[in-house]
């Protein structure tokens, strides 16, 4: 599996890189960004995957995540994918509407036609870009943090419910944490999943939850200024299921903030040491 250099910076004792590949599960050439702190010859440094939200690429979070100072003294490397495939031939919403289609794939492997031949972004995430990742640079798999916004951090959650024991810490700002109850994600699994809703249940956190998944932990900040907090991500579900499972959780409401980059910037740094706390 080869993978082209588009460009690299020295920045905060590191490295920012972004990076192309020809994806099989996707069946389009992906984007994605990584950052490695350097460090000793030969050593593996703890990886943290983030994935975005609604309308993003890997750029959103590379440029405003503000990530880099605290991933280079925790010496995490920071991976950030695209959020759906791209290209002429890849469908998307009918209308061009941001919330589905192309920079909104959902995480999910899509069944149904036109979007079953390339949006298969829960596999590309949970199987090819980790093994690419492993085979191109110095990551410790055995040490692997998931986190993500809003449609990413449906994406972290629920990846990492389904794959218990492999990732050692799971985190999220302002996540949908239940699409089977909200517009978002009725639009989304309908479209790629079908109107049969028992083919949602493993893409909505709050069902698997209740389903008896678990994780070791979970952080989750959510600004109580997000437009979106009452309709699409309803913060309260997630609390309510991890209080009926016993599922250990710190969510917190923070006053003020709301949706934006300037909210996930602000408290990234505490994560990513809340994931390397995890990750030692
Ligand atoms: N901008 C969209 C909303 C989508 C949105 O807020 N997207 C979030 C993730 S759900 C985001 O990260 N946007 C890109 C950015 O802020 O850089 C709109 O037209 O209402």
């Amino acid at each position: 599996m080869t993978i082209e250099t588009l460009s690299t910076n020295r920045s905060f004792g590191g490295t920012q890189g972004v990076y192309a590949h020809d994806s099989a599960e996707t069946g389009v050439r992906m984007t994605f960004s990584v950052f490695v702190p350097d460090h000793a010859p030969g050593a593996k440094l703890p990886v943290i995957w983030y994935l975005s939200g609604l309308t993003c690429t890997h750029a959103n979070v590379t440029e405003k995540g503000e990530f880099r100072r605290a991933c280079a003294e925790l010496g995490l490397i920071f991976v950030a994918p695209d959020t759906s495939p791209r290209g002429e031939d890849v469908p998307d919403d009918p209308a061009g509407a941001y919330d589905f289609g192309l920079g909104a794939g959902f995480y999910v492997d899509a069944t149904q036609p036109p979007f079953a031949e390339h949006y298969h972004m829960r596999s590309y995430i949970e199987h090819e870009l980790p093994e690419l990742v492993a085979g191109n640079f110095p990551v410790d798999m055995a040490r692997q943090g998931i986190m993500g916004h809003s449609m990413g951090g449906h994406g972290a959650l629920t990846i990492s419910l389904r794959n218990p024991g492999r990732f050692r810490s799971t985190s999220a700002f302002a996540p949908i944490v239940a699409p089977s109850q909200v517009p978002w994600g009725h639009k989304a699994l309908d479209g790629y999943l079908g109107t049969d809703q028992a083919a949602w249940q493993e893409y909505d956190a709050c069902a698997l939850i209740d389903g008896g998944a678990r994780l070791p932990d979970l952080l989750v900040d959510q600004g109580d200024a997000d437009n979106f907090l009452t309709e699409q991500l309803k913060t309260h579900l997630l609390e309510e299921a991890c209080t009926r499972a016993g599922q250990k959780a710190t969510i917190r409401m923070q006053p003020g903030y709301d949706h934006s980059y300037y909210f996930i910037s602000t408290f990234m740094a505490e994560h990513l040491a809340w994931h390397a706390d995890r990750l030692k």
